[in-house]
């Protein structure tokens, strides 16, 4: 079932000289992990906010085509049509800066901020309140002040504020971009939780894809408003000249795998007899461990002799 779906749509900003985004048509299955890449500029977070409502809500613009969203149990919606108040309960969202999207000075204060603004009885509260910052690993930040946590510390606060309110769709831009790599592995693990977990509906805007292309289930890469491409890591990944052209760097295990085709060690990706392209450090190891122990390190060794 799809929980959006995007029909040509086209935005341009106000005395924008061309459009942000051109005929986007996109269906995003409810449960899936979605990254939307693409170099700066390329549309991403407008993106993210036609479907968080932020456009055509709060943001003016030229908008043509439709989003649409599916919440469980309930026909397709159009977002321009859901009232503001409606969508956040639908549609949790988190941006790149958390300190612009944090306005408590207590932890617990900033999560249950959400939760009143949006109607939800007293007596809900705690249990949502809890469970917000119990899925995000950040039980014991409860009673502290918001201003006095680390980057890391509050973007899991501005995502627990936005679980909290049990959206069936959760968008971020840029979540890690003022993380360390171990931060940003933190992050990402406590998002792919929610997302197997919860069957949450996951979408995130991002200019790096090293870290999210073992866990996401669709890389989307955007091209000046235009989807360039789009599949599961492994196919779009194997498009790698498609990605350098857009100064997107692909993940390393990724990238060892296709210098491995290149020098003629493994038959190319997808051809029969192939093995999958190597998204982790793993599987990129377990990849040269074959060919050290197995069949084609004769080839390698064959190239070497030459
Ligand atoms: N508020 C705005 N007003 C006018 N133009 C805007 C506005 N926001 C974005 N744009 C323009 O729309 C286009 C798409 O921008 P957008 O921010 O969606 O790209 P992006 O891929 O998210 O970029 P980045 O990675 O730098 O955040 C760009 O040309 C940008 O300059």
């Amino acid at each position: 079932m799809p929980a959006i779906t995007i029909e040509n749509l086209s935005f341009q900003y106000p005395d924008a000289a061309s459009p942000a985004l051109t005929d986007v048509n996109l269906s995003i299955q409810a449960g899936e992990f979605v990254v939307v890449t693409g170099a700066t500029g390329a549309g991403k977070s407008t993106l993210l906010r036609c479907i968080n409502g932020v456009i055509p809500h709060f943001q003016p613009g030229r908008q043509q085509g439709q989003v649409w969203i599916e919440p469980e149990g309930q026909g397709p919606l159009a977002v321009a049509r859901i009232a503001p108040a409606h969508l956040a309960r639908q549609i949790g969202s988190v941006f790149d800066d958390p300190e612009g999207q944090i306005v408590s000075p207590i932890v617990e204060e900033e999560i249950a901020f959400g939760l009143e603004n949006t109607g939800v009885a007293p007596a809900e509260m705690e249990p949502r309140i809890a469970g917000a910052l119990a899925a995000c690993g950040i039980t014991d930040l409860r009673h502290r002040p918001t201003n006095g946590l680390s980057g890391g510390q509050k973007q899991r606060v501005a995502m627990a504020a936005a679980l909290a309110l049990s959206p069936s769709i959760l968008v971020l831009d840029e979540p890690t971009s003022e993380l360390d790599p171990d931060g940003t592995e933190a992050v990402l693990q406590v998002l792919a939780d929610l997302n197997r977990r919860q069957r949450i509906t996951v979408i995130i805007a991002e200019q790096k894809v090293g870290h999210l292309a073992s866990l996401c289930d669709r890389l989307i890469l955007l091209d000046r408003g235009r989807v360039a491409l789009q599949g599961s890591p492994r196919e779009a990944l194997l498009h790698e000249g498609v990605f350098e052209k857009l100064g997107i760097e692909i993940p390393a295990p990724a990238r060892l795998g296709q210098a491995l085709v290149r020098e003629g060690l493994i038959p190319p990706f997808g051809t029969p007899g192939a093995p999958p392209l190597p998204l982790t450090v793993e599987e990129a190891f377990a990849l040269s461990r074959q060919l050290v122990d197995g069949e084609p390190q004769r080839s390698c060794r064959g190239r070497r002799s030459r």
